[in-house]
Parts: structure tokens; sequence; C-alpha cells
């Protein structure tokens, strides 16, 4: 498991992450999602132990982020992993598992593993020669080599294919079920909602929102009503009519309370609400909400 608490960082003048907290359990995915430059990534290294905090504590799995035996617990997957260009990925892969003394025999089973559950089989090739999405999945089987209980991955997913992009996916959610802790990055909603337990929507160096995905539409969304009637009323847009009825008009209000004054309008001047309809908020409309309409 994983804690933060009053997280921040400042790069001079520059305050990138102004007091974060969160906690992530065992066999838990939890997604950092928000705009270009909201902190997600300065966020991510000092969980890696690669920044030092500018004050607050980090803990993973009982140690102290800065120290470095707090580095054969955890995975680190940069936002950008440049590869060594001639190397194979087993070749490459080997070389990372000796940093972390494993054996020859344990790490080519995990290598092997890895590589087969992301659906890369071409492992003797020169890594310079593959596509972005292999690369990628070659830097995932990377993070892994030394068992690590705790996965730190800064856009896993992001700027991928489709159906690498569904392989990371399905790989993360893979380790969390066998018990991995998991924080990852990701600017892309879809992202986060296919594989994330709790989510921290992040602007501005703050947590703006935090919480399971129902828990955050419930608290930072709304329902919005939209009342049809046959009658022009106050703050109506008209609509096309369908199957050649009389003309309609539709106003979007937030509760039902005021569908009902819409009503009471609407029959003063000689109409009716003739329809109701819902629309609750999308994880879209939420983020969009509390970062302040950001990207
Ligand atoms: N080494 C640095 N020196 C100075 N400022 C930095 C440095 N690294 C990041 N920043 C600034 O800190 C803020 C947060 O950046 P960070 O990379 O953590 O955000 P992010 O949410 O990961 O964004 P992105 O999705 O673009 O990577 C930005 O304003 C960025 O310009």
């Amino acid at each position: 498991m994983l804690s933060v608490s009053g997280l921040t960082k400042t790069y001079g003048d520059v305050e990138a992450v102004r007091g974060i907290d969160f906690e992530v359990a065992d066999g838990e995915v939890f997604g950092l999602v928000g705009p270009n430059g909201a902190g997600k990534t300065s966020t991510l290294k000092t969980l890696a132990g690669l920044l030092e905090p500018t004050s607050g504590e980090v803990v993973v799995n009982g140690y102290d982020a800065g120290d470095p035996e707090m580095r054969r617990t955890l995975g680190f997957l940069p936002e950008e992993s440049p590869l060594y260009e001639d190397m194979t990925p087993r070749s490459y892969l080997r070389f990372f598992a000796d940093l972390y003394d494993v054996d020859r025999e344990t790490a080519d089973e995990r290598i092997a593993a890895a590589l087969d559950r992301l659906d890369l089989d071409a492992r003797d090739r020169p890594v310079g020669d593959f596509s972005k999405g292999m690369k990628r999945k070659v830097a995932i089987a990377r993070s892994l080599v030394n068992d690590p209980d705790v996965l730190v991955y800064d856009e896993p997913a992001s700027g991928l294919d489709p159906t690498t992009t569904n392989v990371v996916i399905e790989f993360t959610r893979d380790l969390a079920a066998q018990g991995k802790t998991i924080v990852f990055s990701a600017h892309d909603l879809h992202h986060v909602e296919s594989v994330c337990d709790r989510v921290a929507i992040v602007s501005d160096g703050r947590i703006a929102a935090k919480g399971t995905l129902d828990e955050i539409r419930s608290a930072h969304g709304r329902v919005e009503y939209r009342a049809f009637t046959d009658v022009e009323v106050p703050g109506a847009e008209r609509v096309e009519a369908e199957r050649g009825d009389r003309a309609r008009y539709r106003v979007r209000v937030d509760s039902m309370a005021a569908v009902d004054d819409v009503r009471e309008r609407a029959r003063a001047a000689g109409g009716d609400v003739v329809d109701i309809r819902t629309r609750e908020s999308t994880l879209e409309d939420v983020f969009l909400a509390v970062t302040g309409g950001a990207e």
C-alpha cells in the first residue's frame, strides 16, 4: 500500500503540487487524472523516489519514498521511457533484472510471463525497430522485473492504438487482481473509467475531487431536467416539433420543483408540460466543472 500526505513540490517559483493527500490499498488501482501541467508527473516522481518532496510525506509499503530500500518494492513506468535501441526485449529486460540481482532463471520466467500477457512476440529483434506500442509494452515489462508490490505508471496508455490500449488496461487490472498497489496518471478519462477503483481529479496542484467514479459524480455532478412544453414560456428554447405536433419548447432546470414552476407558467399560457427528460452528468462534465473547463 502507499500513502501520500500533505505533499507539495515547488520548482523555483512554480508550485507544481500544493498539498495532495491520498492512500492506495493493496489490490487497488488509483487514478490521477487532470489537465496538462496539473502536477500528476511531479506527484508520481515523488512516489517513485525520483523527486524529493518540498514538504509532506510519501510512504510506500512502509518505506519512506526517499529510502533506497523502497526501490526494491516499486516498479515505475515514466511517461517517456527511452529504451536502448540496439538491445532486444529479452537482453534489455535481463539487464534490468540483473540490476535488481534477480537470478537468471527467475528473471526469464518473469520476462516471459509479462511479455506473454502483453502479447509481445518479437523478443529477439532490436527494440529500435519497434512501434510505439511495442516499446511501451517492453517498458511495462521492465517495471515488473523486480516483482514489485507497488506500481507507479505515468500515462501508461497514452498515445497508443486502441488494441494496445486495451491490452495495457486489462494487464493493469490483472496486476491489481494479483494484489499489487497501482497508481497511474492519465489525461484520457476513458482509460481511468475502465480501470480505476478510485480516482483523484488533480487541478492546479490540488485534488479537486476524489473517490469512486460514482462518488465523484454524485458529489460534483448534477441531474439536469429538460421540461418540454407546447407553449412558449420564459427561458424556453424552441425545438423541432415531432410527428407534426404543435411547436415544442424546452426549458433546462436543475430540480423537479423548477419543473413544477415551468408547468404553472405553461398552464397560465394555455398549454402544459408535455414531456420531462433527465440527463445525469458524465465524468467528463464533472472533470470540466472541477478543473474549471481546462483541456
Ligand atoms: N523540472 C521542472 N522545473 C520547473 N518547472 C517544472 C518542472 N517539472 C514540472 N514543472 C512545472 O510544474 C507543473 C506541473 O508539472 P507536471 O509535469 O507535474 O504536471 P502533469 O500534470 O504531469 O502534466 P503533463 O500531463 O503535461 O505531464 C507545470 O507547470 C510544469 O511546467
